[in-house]
């Protein structure tokens, strides 16, 4: 009776399986929405395997087209490939498209309350509150801290250069003028701060995104079987342990810029009473949004100078261009105010070259809240729909010649040509990142005291071509190396 029932059991089991698995395989084909034949269980999972992911997405597009589904294992998912429907999702269809799917697996308590991972009224309120921390006002107090930083950045290349026969690893030095940068500008950490709190930041800025990094296994399984998550990330100790050993770090709490603003910040809210009344944000809010600065501005920001230092070596021309810009635009002002930084323009063209043939964030992700549809496609709640930045920056169409670095594409004509969602290093819509101003600045600031001092060239040691991995974001595989010579 036992062994019947048993049977009897397992066979309907199977069979509500077997009817759920080919209903949610098949679900693309119902829809009309082309794209590659998943298998059972993996779903396309397997076709990245060994491969660059981003040369995947590119030949998907080439074969499917602006719009495409596939599956991550159970989950299905819409890859865009076209700047118009790029506007859509991210402006005219908001209110459908208002979550950002998780691209970091393994999460603790507080990151749930930043802005990377709210939603609803929860986000709108607190990113009310983030943005506010990035006036104009307040970036030119932060740039004055950035200046210090990126001074003794290059002070110690000087040192440096004699040792190392003036090939440099660059990679060491942005990655410590990333975090000085943030620690004194953001969160206006003083010396004897920075020398006690820099090496416990600048450890859980990289274990966080080696936990999300595609070269993760356990990343891989929890981002294709979220329902694994809780079990995987006993595992995940590293990551663990140094978010817990930042969380509870003390803060300076009485003098600072960000950490000022954010503590020191209202949020309206409605009482039981339904009265409206003013509060602060919580202890573990502003953890929350400090956190989310340290790993996401971390890896980034040190990418974005890694790829333009490249590019800057292997353009020798393009460098001295923006050398020409320097002088004749700041004359021998050491150190130029927001303002200043933004008649740049040249220097601007030549970062936004640099985003697009080396698009660090290849990508911008949304979870569909609400059915809807988009020029006749059918979005479906769940769904997670990518805008692949990638495809579109490579499209010979979009961007002629898309390997070659010309950093003329940007000009304002040239700009005005294209579709305004053909570019979108930062994202758009009420989601874009907040933190875009201050890289841009930050990143100009390092290239204005770079170029002044130094002439970069390739070395024998330079990586060519660059290679590049998704950690979470793209950024440089291997150290990269550059010659220095002193210009005085
Ligand atoms: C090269 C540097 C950076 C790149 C390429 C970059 C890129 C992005 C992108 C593509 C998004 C998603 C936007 C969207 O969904 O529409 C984003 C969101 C975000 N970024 Fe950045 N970012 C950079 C630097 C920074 C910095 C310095 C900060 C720190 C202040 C920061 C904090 C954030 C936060 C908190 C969000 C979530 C915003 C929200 O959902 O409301 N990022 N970033």
């Amino acid at each position: 009776m036992f062994a019947t029932t048993l049977t009897v059991v397992t066979l309907m089991v199977v069979i509500r399986m077997y009817r759920y698995l080919s209903e949610l395989y098949s679900l693309f084909s119902r829809l009309n929405i082309k794209g590659p034949k998943p298998t059972w269980v993996f779903g396309n999972i397997l076709e990245f395997n060994g491969k660059d992911p981003l040369q995947v997405f590119t030949d998907w597009k080439l074969k499917y087209g602006k719009v495409l589904g596939w599956f991550e294992g159970f989950k299905p998912c819409i890859n865009i490939n076209d700047p118009e429907m790029a506007k859509e999702i991210l402006i005219r269809k908001f209110d459908c498209f208002s979550i950002r799917s998780t691209y970091r697996p393994f999460k603790y308590y507080p990151d749930d309350l930043d802005l990377m991972n709210t939603y609803g009224e929860h986000w709108r309120k607190q990113r009310a509150v983030f943005s506010k921390s990035f006036t104009p006002t307040t970036l030119n107090q932060m740039l004055e801290r950035v200046y210090r930083t990126s001074s003794d950045c290059i002070n110690a290349l000087m040192r440096d250069i004699e040792v190392n026969s003036h090939d440099m690893n660059l990679t060491e030095y942005a990655e410590v003028f990333h975090v000085e940068t943030i620690c004194r500008a953001m969160l206006e950490m003083d010396d004897k701060s920075l020398l006690q709190h820099r090496d416990l930041i600048l450890d859980a800025a990289r274990q966080s995104n080696r936990s999300a990094s595609a070269e993760n296994e356990l990343a891989g399984l929890a981002k294709t079987y979220p329902g694994l998550t809780p079990l995987l990330r006993h595992f995940d100790t590293k990551n663990k342990e140094s978010h817990h050993r930042i969380v509870k770090a003390e803060v300076n709490k009485q003098k600072t810029s960000v950490l000022c603003h954010l503590l020191t910040a209202n949020v309206l809210e409605v009482d039981s009473s339904n009265n409206m009344k003013k509060r602060h944000l919580t202890r573990d809010e502003t953890m929350a949004h400090l956190y989310a600065i340290l790993v996401e501005a971390f890896a980034t920001g040190k990418a974005l100078i890694e790829f333009l230092t490249y590019e800057l070596a292997m353009h020798t021309d393009i460098q001295e261009n923006v050398r020409r810009e320097i002088y004749k635009t700041l004359g021998d002002k050491e150190n130029p105010t927001y303002e200043d930084l933004h008649s740049l323009k040249y220097l601007d063209m030549v970062i936004n070259e640099t985003l697009r043939i080396h698009p660090i964030a290849p990508g911008v992700q949304r979870t569909c809240s609400e059915d809807c549809v988009i020029d006749g496609i059918q979005f479906k709640k769940g769904f997670i729909v990518r805008i692949m930045t990638c495809t579109i920056y490579n499209d010979p169409k979009i961007y002629p010649d898309p390997e070659k670095f010309i950093p003329e594409r940007f000009s304002e004509e040239r700009r005005s040509d294209r579709h305004p969602f053909a570019f979108l290093p930062f994202g758009h819509g009420p989601r874009i990142c907040p933190g875009y101003k201050f890289t841009m600045a930050e990143t100009k600031i390092f290239v204005i005291k770079l170029l002044r001092k130094f002439r970069v060239d390739i070395s024998s040691q330079t990586e060519i071509p660059l290679k590049t991995a998704l950690r979470p974001g793209l950024c440089p595989k291997n150290e990269v190396h550059v010659k220095l010579t002193s210009l005085h």
